[in-house]
C-alpha cells in the first residue's frame, strides 16, 4: 500500500467539475502511478478535457480533492506546472516564428537560460525527429510536424509527467504511428504520460491503465486486457440472423455467452469459448432451418467494451 502511495503522482478523490451548473466531471476517484501511461478513455464531450485541465492547474477544481505530485493543485499549481509537460487538444504554437524561437521563447517560459535552452533544443529537435526543420516557419508545416513540435515543445522542462489532450487526432496513420513511437521512447526513460483519446488503437497500444469516461463519470478501469476480459472475454462472434431467432439460436448455449449486444439483426455474443459456441449455433442453425446470413467469430477489443459498458460506439477509429 505504501508502496503504491509513494509511486503515487496524481490522486483524485471525489473529483468534481461543474460549468455553472453543469457537471462536467461528477465525483471521479482515480491514481495515476509514476512512470506509466495512464489513458482516459472516452467520447467527445465525455469529460476527458475537463481532468486533464484541472490536473495542469489551468482549470479550478470545483470540488472533491485533487492532488498532484503530493500536494494539494489549488495550492501548489505553481511548483507542479515547472514539473510537468502540456500537450494542448489545439496546437498553440506561433505561426509567424521557426520551430526553434517556438522552442526558446517556451523555454523562456521556464526561465531556462539562453545556453542550456539551445541544447535542449537541439535535443528535443533531434528526438522529435525535426531537426532538419529547425528554420522552418511553423505556418509552412504539415499538422503531423506541428504535432511532433508541440509535443517536443512541452518537453523543454523535462517535465516528470507530461499530459496529452487528443494527441494525435487528425493525424494520418504514419504520422499517428510515429507519435506513438516517441511516446513510448519517453516512458521508457521514465517520463509518465496522461493522455486523453477516444482511439481504442492508442489506448490499447500505449496505455498502461485506462479510465473509460462517459458523461462525466468512470464507467470502469483497469488495463486493456483486464478490461476486456471483464466485460467481453476473449472472442465476439458476430452474426446476422433475423432478430426474432436469436432465441432458437442461442438455445443450450446461454452459459457460453458472457455477454450480447444487439444492433438491429445484427448480433455479438461475447465469449471466452468460440468455437464451442460456433458448433452449438450451426447445430441449432440446421436443426431449426436458421439461415444465418453472416457470422465472424474475432478477438474482442476495447470497442466492444464501451459498447457494453454504454450501449454506445465509439466509432471514431480513423484507419
Ligand atoms: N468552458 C466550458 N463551459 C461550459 N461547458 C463546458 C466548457 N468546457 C467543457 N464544457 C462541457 O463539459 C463537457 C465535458 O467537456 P470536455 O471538453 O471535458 O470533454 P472531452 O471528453 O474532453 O471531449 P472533447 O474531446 O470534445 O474535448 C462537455 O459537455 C462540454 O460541452
Amino acid at each position: 500500500m505504501d508502496e503504491l502511495k509513494s509511486r503515487t503522482i496524481v490522486a483524485a478523490q471525489n473529483l468534481e467539475k461543474k460549468f455553472g451548473d453543469f457537471p462536467a466531471v461528477k465525483g471521479v476517484n482515480f491514481e495515476v502511478y509514476r512512470g506509466e501511461c495512464f489513458g482516459l478513455l472516452g467520447p467527445n464531450g465525455a469529460g476527458k478535457t475537463s481532468i486533464a485541465k484541472m490536473i495542469y492547474g489551468f482549470s479550478p477544481v470545483t470540488s472533491g480533492t485533487l492532488e498532484v505530485f503530493g500536494a494539494d493543485i489549488r495550492v501548489s499549481a505553481r511548483k507542479a506546472k515547472a514539473r510537468i509537460g502540456v500537450v494542448p487538444q489545439e496546437d498553440n504554437l506561433d505561426p509567424d516564428l521557426s520551430v526553434t524561437e517556438n522552442l526558446l521563447i517556451y523555454a523562456g517560459y521556464f526561465k531556462i537560460n539562453r545556453q542550456e535552452a539551445k541544447k535542449r533544443v537541439q535535443d528535443i529537435l533531434a528526438f522529435m525527429e525535426l531537426s532538419d526543420k529547425a528554420d522552418a516557419v511553423v505556418d509552412h508545416l504539415s499538422g503531423g510536424l506541428k504535432r511532433r513540435l508541440t509535443i517536443g515543445r512541452a518537453l523543454i522542462n523535462q517535465p516528470e509527467l507530461l499530459i496529452l489532450d487528443e494527441p494525435t487526432t487528425g493525424l494520418d496513420p504514419y504520422a499517428r504511428h510515429l507519435v506513438w513511437q516517441r511516446l513510448r521512447k519517453l516512458k521508457e526513460a521514465g517520463t509518465t504520460l496522461l493522455l486523453t483519446t477516444h482511439y481504442l488503437e492508442e489506448a490499447h497500444q500505449l496505455c498502461d491503465r485506462l479510465l473509460v469516461i462517459y458523461r462525466g463519470e468512470i464507467l470502469d478501469h483497469g488495463t486493456p486486457l483486464e478490461l476486456m476480459k471483464r466485460h467481453v472475454g476473449k472472442e465476439a462472434l458476430e452474426l446476422e440472423i433475423d432478430s426474432s431467432l436469436e432465441g432458437s439460436l442461442t438455445e443450450n448455449s446461454g452459459e457460453l455467452i458472457l455477454a450480447r449486444q444487439r444492433l438491429g439483426d445484427d448480433l455479438v455474443f461475447f465469449t471466452n469459448e468460440g468455437e464451442e459456441l460456433v458448433r452449438r449455433l450451426q447445430a441449432n442453425a440446421e436443426r431449426w432451418g436458421i439461415m444465418i446470413h453472416y457470422s465472424r467469430l474475432r478477438p474482442t477489443n476495447l470497442e466492444d467494451v464501451f459498447l457494453k459498458l454504454t450501449g454506445e460506439s465509439l466509432g471514431k477509429e480513423e484507419e
